[in-house]
């Protein structure tokens, strides 16, 4: 890999602790970093290189997946990183931090490779990308790359202009939007599993996928974040961005010998073809939540509206659940569910396609059949279930379900984090969110956007600790499905099952 000078804006931020030093310590140890890599850590607090280094031990000690302890390891990671103040709107930084790079550069005769991670706020993306073109900072003979952060904008339009202004530094190729549920180990086998795998490639299409349903829910509520999420809600926070993002590298068909261009083309095409929603058909496709007061294993919580610094009169969306389709020529006519919330009853991302039943539909004895169902489990635990019928020895003519359940060993899985950042410093943009996904993307959600603050779409409140209001189950009842999982269910299905 070639040397890199790793240029972290948002040194001292949450996100820089708990997800990139622990993410460089296991690429360090995997010796995935380049030979000769070094990190200049950013911020406006004065900070000597020997403090920094000891702030980035602690979090390594804290968040890190493999134990930082073993001194000498712990030395040789430290020593490659070096801290410089800077305050963005400060264009002398710029020059002071320019003079540091070309001055280590020259030192270690390493190639001008530089990769600026912008690890703050994004409301300084468009002075840092600008002080970073001025400063000559990104006039290198070497590459230049940029890791940005969501959030790509507040609605289509900020988007828009957020990446028109980017554009006058960087061009679409150096820049990385991160996207972290693009790192998790099992969305980035979703691609290969699905081309590599005749089997599956086979099924994947509207002749024999009955419904496919997209869930991700977590128990936590909005923590100490209420000045970011009472802006967004779920439709900006997880819809418009990763719920898509999983919708997109579903659904994409690949070639078996496909290239990053392949995917982000077959991913533009999805969004492409997905149905428009009208604004006034957004109360008929989509479903608003909030968060009330509830129990969560055990402990009672408060509602959204009783969290620290939410107004009592927030109309905030904590819940959205949707029915999307696209209209080509593998998918027209499948729906596809989506939904994401906070202060849900359990933590878990998956995505179940549920196929159709010909069994069913020939009149046999099927009473107890249940239907095949592929499920991907992206998280806390990652694994693929395949539901089967299979005949019940001790009654027979009837069916009982057969699962094949691979689960992979946690220990083994690296962090999304991990393997963004190791493909950011290869160049390889495959798990990155391009731009015109991004633009499609905030333009399918507008019309959400826009009815959610005109109020014409309800605001259904949810106790915490349940799976959402019902009238997210009501959306898959009129097409004759339900969720799968929702814990009462799996207990319907594990009564049917356990015999
Ligand atoms: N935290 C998380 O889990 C996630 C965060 N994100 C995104 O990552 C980005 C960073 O978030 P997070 O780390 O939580 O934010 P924090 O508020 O914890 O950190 C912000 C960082 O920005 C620096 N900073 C603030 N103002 C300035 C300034 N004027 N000049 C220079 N540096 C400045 C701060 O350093 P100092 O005070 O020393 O100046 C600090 O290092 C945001 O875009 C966020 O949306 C995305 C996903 C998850
Ligand atoms: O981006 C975000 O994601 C987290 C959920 O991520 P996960 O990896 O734990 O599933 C969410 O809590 C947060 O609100 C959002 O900004």
């Amino acid at each position: 890999m070639e040397a890199t000078t790793f240029v972290l804006f948002g040194a001292t931020g949450d996100l820089a602790k708990r997800k990139i030093y622990p993410a460089l310590f296991n690429l360090f140890i995997d010796q995935k970093l380049p030979q000769f890599f070094s990190v200049i850590g950013l911020g406006r607090r004065e900070l000597s290189n020997k403090a920094f280094q000891s702030n980035v031990e602690q979090s390594l000690h804290m968040f890190s997946r493999r134990e930082a302890t073993d001194p000498i390891i712990v030395e040789q990671f430290l020593s490659a990183f070096r801290y410089s103040v800077l305050d963005v709107g400060h264009k002398e930084d710029y020059q002071t931090l320019l003079q540091l790079i070309e001055q280590q550069e020259q030192e270690l005769q390493v190639a001008p490779n530089r990769m600026f991670y912008l690890s703050v706020g994004p409301e300084f993306f468009e002075t840092i990308t600008a002080n970073i073109h001025e400063s000559g900072l990104g006039s290198t003979d070497g590459w230049r790359r940029l890791v940005i952060e969501k959030p790509f904008g507040h609605d289509l339009q900020s988007a828009r202009e957020l990446n028109k202004n980017l554009s006058k530094a960087f061009t679409e190729d150096e820049i990385f939007r991160i996207d972290h549920y693009l790192g998790k180990p099992m969305v980035q086998k979703l691609e290969v599993l699905q081309k590599s795998n005749p089997v599956l490639k086979a099924l994947w299409d509207n002749r024999y996928i009955a419904n496919v349903q997209i869930t991700a829910n977590e128990i936590v509520g909005v923590e100490e974040r209420a000045g970011y999420y009472d802006h967004v809600g779920a439709v900006r926070d997880m819809f418009q961005n990763h719920m898509l993002q999983l919708l997109m590298m579903l659904t994409i068909h690949l070639p078996n010998n496909s290239t990053v261009d392949n995917v982000r083309y077959k991913k533009k095409l999805v969004m492409d073809s997905l149905e428009a929603l009208r604004k006034e058909d957004v109360g008929s496709h989509v479903i608003r939540g909030q968060y009330a007061a509830g129990t969560i294993q055990g402990e009672p919580v408060v509602g959204y509206t009783s969290e620290p610094n939410i107004a009592a009169t927030s109309r905030n969306d904590t819940f959205i659940a949707a029915k999307l389709q696209i209209d080509d020529y593998f998918w027209r006519g499948v729906p596809f569910y989506i939904r994401t919330g906070k202060r849900m009853k359990d933590k878990s991302t998956r995505i179940v396609i549920e196929f159709k039943e010909p069994l069913k539909q020939s009149g046999a004895n099927d009473d107890n059949a249940l239907p095949n169902l592929l499920v991907f489990e992206i998280s806390p635990n990652e694994g693929i279930v395949l539901q089967l019928n299979s005949r019940d020895p001790l009654h027979k003519g009837e069916f009982k379900p057969l699962n094949i359940d691979f689960h992979e060993s946690q220990g083994n899985v690296p962090e999304a984090y991990e393997n963004l950042i190791c493909d950011a410093l290869q160049g390889d943009s495959t798990f990155f969110a391009h731009w015109d996904e991004v633009e499609l993307s905030w333009q399918w959600v507008q019309p959400i956007l826009e009815a959610y603050e005109e109020n014409t779409v309800p605001l259904h409140l949810y106790e915490a600790g349940t799976y959402g209001p019902l009238e997210s189950d009501e959306l898959l009842k009129q097409d004759g499905y339900h969720w799968w999982f929702d814990e009462s269910k799996v207990a319907e299905v594990r009564t049917e099952v356990s015999v």
